[in-house]
């Protein structure tokens, strides 16, 4: 008789959040099914050497369809008005295989730096047509291999205004559209378009996830509205707000009022610091008032919450490389975090948006699929500080990818 080896696979000697001292990973069938300090059985062995394995890192807001434009979009951008109309202008010529390359390129980085779960919003309108969408569609099969990406398809230049938007985003959501999006802000009838939004996220049983409140004026907003309609058709826990600036220039009473509002409705707030940094006080001539919302404070109150990429390399933020721990440690340094509050900056880009994204089977836990990744440090609670390398990483067990240390040549050694 054969015996069959219990796991396929081992991973020895990880340092998971969760456990004081390292302890084996055992795999079979790319599911996870045995956690403990010492498996003792026969299997292909990966040597994790006691540095920290996390579940991969979970990037809610991305738009991969519009990444990669710095040497379309001149050198001038400026405020979020200036960076809607520049892509506007562009997207009139962008080709499935145009959009393809371009979002292939920031998903092999983001796949290097840890990411192994991601929604990109994909603009739909009667410019752009559903091309974009196809060329995620596209990436979405082609990449599976190394992360799950999600499509959130959504009309950027507004829905009620824009004659024809609708219609092409009900093709989009019967066609493989997850979530969909929203823009109040640029729409002439903002109420109108939210609710609207929640129809067709009703009508086609998705969740929503809508850019709202950019900007610094606290005395009119749409997160009312966006709460109202969430509470009204019973979509706590499927809505998302991305940038949500607003909620930083708050008085503490009001914000104290805005974040319960936001608790018990179960709305989540996405920080997307890279592009709220780079877009806002354009306009001003000195002192330039821009702000962030606190998403770990927010997180400490009970709203779920998660910092993300958004745009790389485009009018809207002209850096980046897709690495949400970077990410993540740029939004630690402007927003004020603490060392005490290292942990939840890491919970920011891991357990918090996989929860906004009602990701069932996310974690290293028996019986979750074997996805994670291992980062060159050997205590999670300053990753976020110290920006270690990511080493590897695995999906359902397979190895996605390996990162070489860098090699000192020592004179004399
Ligand atoms: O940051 C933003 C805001 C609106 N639309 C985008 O694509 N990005």
């Amino acid at each position: 008789m054969i015996t069959q080896p219990a796991f396929d696979l081992i991973f020895r000697n990880a340092l998971l959040r969760s456990s004081a001292a390292p302890v084996d990973i055992g795999v079979k069938g790319g599911r996870i099914a045995a956690i403990a300090p010492k498996l003792a059985c026969e299997a292909v062995e990966v040597d994790v050497g006691g540095h920290l394995a996390l579940p991969g890192f979970v990037d809610t807001h991305i738009h991969l369809d519009k990444a990669c434009l710095l040497d379309r979009c001149g050198h001038d951008h400026g405020s979020l008005g200036d960076a809607i109309r520049a892509v506007s202008a562009m997207k009139r010529d962008f080709t499935v295989e145009d959009v393809y390359a371009r979002g292939a390129k920031v998903l092999e980085r983001a796949i290097v730096h840890g990411t192994t779960h991601m929604r990109t919003h994909v603009e739909i309108d009667p410019r752009i047509g559903l091309r974009s969408f196809e060329a995620v569609k596209a990436l979405k099969r082609d990449y599976a291999w190394a992360l799950d990406l999600s499509l959130c398809v959504f009309p950027q230049e507004g829905l009620t205004n824009d004659p024809g938007a609708e219609e092409l985003l009900v093709r989009a959501l019967r066609d493989g559209g997850e979530t969909i999006g929203g823009c109040p802000y640029t729409d002439t009838d903002p109420t109108a378009h939210v609710a609207r939004i929640f129809d067709l996220a009703q009508e086609f049983d998705v969740d929503v996830d809508l850019h709202l409140d950019f900007d610094l004026d606290p005395s009119w907003w749409h997160l009312d509205e966006v709460c109202r309609q969430t509470e009204r058709r019973n979509y706590h826990g499927r809505v998302a707000i991305g940038h949500a600036t607003k909620l930083s220039a708050l008085p503490p009473e009001r914000m104290k009022a805005a974040t319960a509002q936001l608790a018990r409705a179960g709305v989540a707030v996405t920080v997307l610091p890279a592009t709220d940094l780079y877009l806002m006080g354009r306009e001003a001539t000195h002192n330039a008032p821009r702000g962030l919302t606190l998403a770990h404070k927010l997180a400490g109150d009970g709203v779920v919450c998660s910092v993300a990429t958004n745009n790389v390399l485009n009018p809207f933020t002209p850096f980046g490389d897709a690495s949400l721990l970077r990410m993540a440690n740029f939004y630690a340094n402007v927003a004020h975090a603490s060392v005490g509050d290292f942990d939840t900056c890491l919970d920011l880009v891991t357990e918090l948006p996989a929860r906004l994204m009602n990701l069932d089977d996310y974690g290293i836990k028996v019986g979750n699929p074997a996805d994670l990744i291992v980062l060159d440090t050997q205590d999670s609670r300053f990753a976020i500080a110290e920006l270690p390398d990511v080493m590897m990483g695995f999906k359902e067990g397979r190895q996605t990818f390996a990162r070489q240390r860098p090699t000192l040549f020592r004179p004399g050694a």
